[in-house]
C-alpha cells in the first residue's frame, strides 16, 4: 500500500494525471419512484467515474506484489484485470513484510484459513474525483482482505497525510485485523455534544440526501473517499458515515469495514446488514452504506431510516 502511495504521488508530481472516463451502466431499480429518478440522472450518476494513470500503477504495483507471494488466492481490483503479459518495473514489486504485525499471534478462527478461503479486495487510488481536483489528503490506498465472505483485515494507506503542514510528506498506514485490533493511529472516540455525518461530496443525489435528513445531524462533512470518511469515523471526527447510493463498490468498503470493525465499529448496508465479500458477489454495493464508530448505537440510527427510502434499495 505505501509502494503504491509512493506511485500516486509521483504520477502527481509528473504533472500528467492522464484522465479518462470510465464507462458505466446507469441501472436504477423499478421501485425508485420518478422524481428520484429524475434526480439521479440530473446529477449525473455514471459521469464522474473517473481513472488516471495513478490508479492503473498502483493497481499493477499491489496486484503484482500480493500475486507473487499468495498465488493461489484471488485478489480483485478496481480497475479491472491485468493481462498475463504485464509486466511491472522490478522496483514496483514488494515481498517484504511488516515485522511488527507479522511478530504478533495470529488469532485462533484464522489458524485453518485456506487460500481459497482468502478474497483480497483493492482499490489502489479511492478518491480519485478529489485527487483530480487538488484534496489530496482525501486520497487513500485501500487493500481489504475477506475470510470465507466476511471483511476481516484491512489497510488503509493514507500517501498524502498531513501534505498542507509537513515539508516531507510521507504518508500514513492503518490496519486492523478482527480478533487482534488496530494499528498505525490513535483511535478517538466522537464527540458526545452532537452529532456528525460525513457523506460523499462527489456524487450525491436526491435519495442520498433524504436520508441524511432523517437522521436529522448537528453537521454535515462532505468529503471524498471511502476510505477517508471511515478515517474520520475511527479518529472521533464523525459519528456515522451514510451513502445511500449504489454507487460504492466492494473495493470500496472491504478494507474500510475491517479497519472499523477491529476497533469496535460497524459498516453494513442501509438496512443494517453486513455485505459479502465472498469472490463470486456482485461489485456494487447495491444496498448503500451504513457505518457507525466504535460506541455508536448502529441499530437505532438505521431505525430512523424511513421505510419507502429503504425501498429503494431492495435485496
Ligand atoms: N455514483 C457513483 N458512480 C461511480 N462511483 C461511485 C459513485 N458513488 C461512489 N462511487 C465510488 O465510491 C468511492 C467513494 O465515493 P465518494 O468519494 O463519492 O464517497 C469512490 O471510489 P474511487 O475514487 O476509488 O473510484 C467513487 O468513485
Ligand atoms: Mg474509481
Ligand atoms: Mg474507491
Ligand atoms: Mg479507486
Amino acid at each position: 500500500a505505501t509502494r503504491a502511495g509512493k506511485i500516486i504521488k509521483d504520477v502527481m508530481s509528473g504533472g500528467d494525471l492522464a484522465i479518462v472516463q470510465k464507462r458505466q451502466s446507469v441501472s436504477v431499480s423499478r421501485s425508485v419512484c420518478f422524481n428520484y429518478m429524475v434526480s439521479i440522472l440530473m446529477q449525473g450518476l455514471g459521469h464522474n467515474d473517473l481513472q488516471t494513470e495513478a490508479d492503473r500503477s498502483a493497481q499493477r504495483c499491489i496486484i503484482a506484489s500480493l500475486s507473487q507471494q499468495f498465488p493461489d488466492v484471488t485478489i480483485i481490483g478496481e480497475e479491472g484485470p491485468s493481462s498475463p503479459t504485464d509486466e511491472v518495473p522490478s522496483d514496483w514489486v514488494v515481498t517484504e513484510s511488516d515485522q511488527d504485525i507479522i511478530s504478533r499471534e495470529c488469532p485462533k478462527e484464522y489458524g485453518v484459513t485456506k487460500p481459497e478461503d482468502v478474497v483480497v479486495w483493492v482499490d489502489p487510488l479511492d478518491g480519485t474525483s478529489e485527487y483530480t481536483q487538488g484534496l489530496l489528503d482525501h486520497v487513500t490506498v485501500l487493500i481489504g482482505i475477506a475470510v470465507n465472505g466476511r471483511a476481516v483485515g484491512g489497510v488503509i494507506h493514507q500517501p498524502y497525510y498531513n501534505y498542507q503542514t509537513e515539508k516531507d510528506v510521507r504518508g500514513r498506514t492503518l490496519w486492523g485485523l478482527v480478533g487482534l485490533g488496530v494499528g498505525g493511529f490513535n483511535p478517538v472516540d466522537p464527540p458526545t455534544d452532537k452529532f456528525i455525518i460525513t457523506t460523499t461530496r462527489s456524487h450525491s443525489d436526491g435519495i442520498v440526501v433524504k436520508a441524511l435528513e432523517a437522521l436529522n445531524p448537528d453537521e454535515i462533512l462532505r468529503v471524498g473517499g471511502a476510505g477517508h470518511k471511515v478515517l474520520l469515523l475511527l479518529e472521533g471526527k464523525a459519528h456515522a458515515y451514510v451513502f445511500a447510493s449504489k454507487g460504492c463498490k466492494k473495493w470500496d468498503t472491504c478494507a474500510p469495514e475491517a479497519v472499523l470493525e477491529a476497533l469496535g465499529g460497524k459498516l453494513t448496508d442501509i438496512h443494517g446488514n453486513h455485505y459479502s465479500y465472498a469472490k463470486d458477489v456482485q461489485f456494487p454495493d447495491s444496498q448503500g452504506i451504513f457505518a457507525t464508530a466504535r460506541g455508536v448505537d448502529h441499530a437505532t440510527l438505521v431505525s430512523k431510516i424511513p421505510q419507502e427510502l429503504r425501498e429503494a434499495f431492495p435485496y
